[in-house]
């Protein structure tokens, strides 16, 4: 595509609606900010709309991004109809892809949270490196979605008393070179919303944006609370 038609669409991120992706994803970035989620440039979140992917650009505090530096790729093409000049789409644009395509997902949001890390840590040293995140038993669990039904939406969420599994894949140099491994992850684990990365974060898929946000939100308190419990010899399972 010519870089005039690129730069032309600018309509795709002008809105007054709180509610276009554009301003969504700004709006996002900055409270995940707050919680250490996307701080020194690491993490983001990517929204799509019928057709429309909207993707941050890469290596920018992503706390002060505004709609206009927002990137936009046809769903089905994988062409930018979009891209802001100077700037280069996020390197997390593959594995956002892997949600939307794969999972149907209308919201990814990729966090750097230190509980994350040290819920993938913890894994490693008590059940191997081969071992999934697991805990059940806590009440923030029916934050998180059970399963999904033939048309691949949301089927409930899941009860007290079942098991709650994140799996781990392990990080690379590159962050694009997760995207092979995400997607195993999701083959592995068909009713999985969420993968830890390795010493890195996480992946957090949703349905739309409130999904998205509210699993990412019971996902950190689950492996912060993890982190304690295993600081005072407490059980998971
Ligand atoms: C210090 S951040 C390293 C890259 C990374 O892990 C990440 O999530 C951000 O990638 P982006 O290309 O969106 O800046
Ligand atoms: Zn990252």
């Amino acid at each position: 595509m010519a870089p005039s038609s690129d730069q032309s669409n600018d309509h795709l991120v002008h809105s007054s609606d709180p509610h276009h992706p554009a301003n969504l994803i700004c709006e996002l970035c900055r409270k995940f900010y707050t919680l250490g989620w996307v701080t020194g440039t690491g993490g983001g979140t990517s929204i799509r709309q019928h057709d429309h992917l909207f993707i941050a650009p890469s290596g920018v505090q992503k706390e002060l991004m505004e709609p206009t530096d927002m990137f936009v790729m046809d769903f089905h093409s994988r062409e930018y109809l979009r891209r802001p000049p100077n700037l280069k789409p996020s390197a997390c644009t593959p594995l956002f892809y892997a949600a939307f395509s794969k999972r149907g997902a209308g919201c990814c949001i990729h966090t750097h949270s230190q509980w994350a890390v040290l819920a993938t840590l913890l894994v490693e040293r008590e059940f191997g490196a081969n071992a999934c995140f697991e805990i059940e038993r806590i009440e923030q669990i029916k934050g998180i979605p059970k399963r999904r039904g033939e048309d691949g939406k949301v089927g409930g969420m899941l009860g007290y008393f079942e098991r709650l599994r994140v799996p781990i894949i392990e990080n690379t140099a590159r962050e694009e070179d997760l995207t092979e491994s995400l997607e195993a992850a999701m083959e592995k684990y068909p009713d999985t919303y969420a993968v830890l990365v390795r010493r890195h974060g996480i992946y957090v898929w949703g349905d739309n944006v409130h999904r998205a946000k509210t699993q990412c939100e019971s996902l950190d308190y689950i492996f912060q609370l993890a982190v304690e419990m295993k600081k005072l010899g407490l059980p998971w399972t």
